[in-house]
C-alpha cells in the first residue's frame, strides 16, 4: 500500500473504513476500502476480500458500477485487506440529505438516474452478480451528476442447483428499508429480484424525497410493504408456501390494492408502470432490470435529457479523472 498517500477518511460502515487517497505513481485520486474482517478472523478477512473483489472484477468497465483498480492482502501482524477503487464522489444518500428532506427530484431527472441504476444492475445480473445491499448510501454521484453503484460487500455470484434452480443463500441481506417481501418472509432462494425491489424503493425515494418504507422491524417493514403495494397476489406465488414466515398473520390480513398512484399523483403513467413493476410483491412478476429499461418510460423518453453527462457544471460534487487500472492481485 506504499503506492498510496492517504488524504482523508470518507466513509465507514459495517465492512470497513474508506479513505480518499492519491496514487503516488499516477497522481490519480482513489478510494481505498480497508476491510474490517469478521471478529479479527484472518481467514474470514481473506474470504471477504476475495468475494467482494471477484464481484467487482466481474463488473469492471461499466460506467454505472464503481471501478476496481486493485485488491491487496498484506501478510503478517496487523495485516490488512484493501480494495482500491476509482474515487467517485459523495453517496446519493448524502446528496439527497443536502438537497433537503422531502425535496423530490423532478420526474425527468429521476428517470435519468434510474436509467443509470437499472443499467448498472442489469450488467451485474448479466454477470451473475447479486448486489444484495442496494440503497442510496451505496450509490455514488460523480462530478457530472452520474451514478455508480458501489459497496459489493454483501454481493455474491448467483448459483443455481439442478433441483431447485436456486442455492440457499444467506438471509437476512439488504438493509431493512430496501428489503424485498420474500426476504422479509425468510426466503433463502431469492434471485436478482431482491435488487430490483430495492431499486423500486430508491426510485420512490427520488420522486418523493423521503424513504418509501422506513420500517422499524422486519414485521413492521413487511406490513408497510403490503399496505403500500398490496399483497393480494403474494399467496398465489408458487414458492409462497415454502417461505419460513408464510404462516405469519400479516400474510392473512386483507389489504387494499396498491397505493402507489395515490402516493405519486403527478407521476406519468409510464413512470408509474416502472415503479409498480419494480415494486411487485411477487418476485416472479417483478420487473427485471433489463425489462424495466425496455418499458415506455425509458424507450419513449426524450433521450437527450437522459444521456450520461460528461460536461462540467453538474450540480453534484467534485470530479476526479481516472487512469488505467492496476492488475488485480487477489
Ligand atoms: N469509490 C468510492 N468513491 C468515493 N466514496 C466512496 C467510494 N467507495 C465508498 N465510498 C464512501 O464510503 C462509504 C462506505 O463505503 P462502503 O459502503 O463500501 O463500506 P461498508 O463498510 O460496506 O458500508 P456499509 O456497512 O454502510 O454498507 C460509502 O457510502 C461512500 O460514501
Amino acid at each position: 500500500m506504499e503506492h498510496y498517500e492517504r488524504i482523508e477518511k470518507i466513509g465507514e460502515g459495517a465492512s470497513g473504513v474508506v479513505y480518499k487517497a492519491r496514487d503516488r505513481r499516477t497522481g490519480a485520486t482513489v478510494a481505498i476500502k480497508r476491510l474490517r474482517g469478521g471478529g479479527g478472523d484472518d481467514e474470514q478477512l481473506s474470504e471477504d476480500l476475495v468475494r467482494e473483489a471477484r464481484c467487482l472484477e466481474a463488473c469492471r468497465g461499466h460506467p454505472c458500477l464503481v471501478e476496481l483498480r486493485a485488491a491487496h492482502r498484506d501478510a503478517g501482524a496487523g495485516a490488512g485487506a484493501f480494495l482500491v477503487m476509482d474515487y467517485v464522489g459523495p453517496s446519493l444518500a448524502q446528496v439527497m440529505r443536502e438537497r433537503g428532506a422531502g425535496r423530490p427530484v423532478p420526474e425527468a431527472e429521476a428517470r435519468r438516474l434510474m436509467r443509470q441504476l437499472l443499467d448498472g444492475a442489469a450488467a451485474m445480473h448479466e454477470h451473475g452478480v447479486l448486489h444484495r445491499d442496494l440503497k442510496p448510501d451505496n450509490v455514488l454521484v460523480d462530478g457530472h451528476g452520474n451514478l455508480k453503484i458501489c459497496d459489493f460487500g454483501m454481493s455474491r455470484f448467483a448459483a443455481a442447483t439442478a433441483s431447485t434452480g436456486h442455492a440457499p443463500y444467506t438471509s437476512p441481506v439488504v438493509t431493512l428499508w430496501y428489503r424485498a417481501p420474500e426476504l422479509l418472509l425468510g426466503s433463502r432462494e431469492y434471485d436478482a429480484g431482491v435488487d430490483t425491489w430495492a431499486l423500486g424503493c430508491i426510485m420512490a425515494e427520488l420522486l418523493s424525497g423521503a424513504p418509501l418504507l422506513p420500517g422499524r422491524s422486519e414485521m413492521d417493514q413487511l406490513n408497510r410493504a403490503f399496505d403500500t403495494v398490496g399483497a393480494d397476489d403474494m399467496a398465489d406465488w408458487p414458492r409462497f408456501a415454502r417461505l419460513p414466515r408464510a404462516g405469519s398473520p400479516l400474510c392473512r390480513k386483507s389489504r387494499p390494492p396498491s397505493r402507489l398512484r395515490e402516493m405519486f399523483p403527478a407521476l406519468s403513467t409510464a413512470g408509474l408502470d416502472v415503479l409498480s413493476g419494480l415494486l411487485s410483491c411477487r418476485p416472479d412478476r417483478r420487473l427485471t432490470a433489463a425489462d424495466a429499461l425496455r418499458r415506455p418510460w425509458f424507450t419513449d423518453a426524450e433521450s437527450s435529457a437522459d444521456q450520461p453527462r460528461n460536461a462540467c457544471g453538474a450540480r453534484f460534487s467534485e470530479r476526479v479523472g481516472g487512469v488505467a487500472a492496476d492488475a488485480i492481485v487477489v
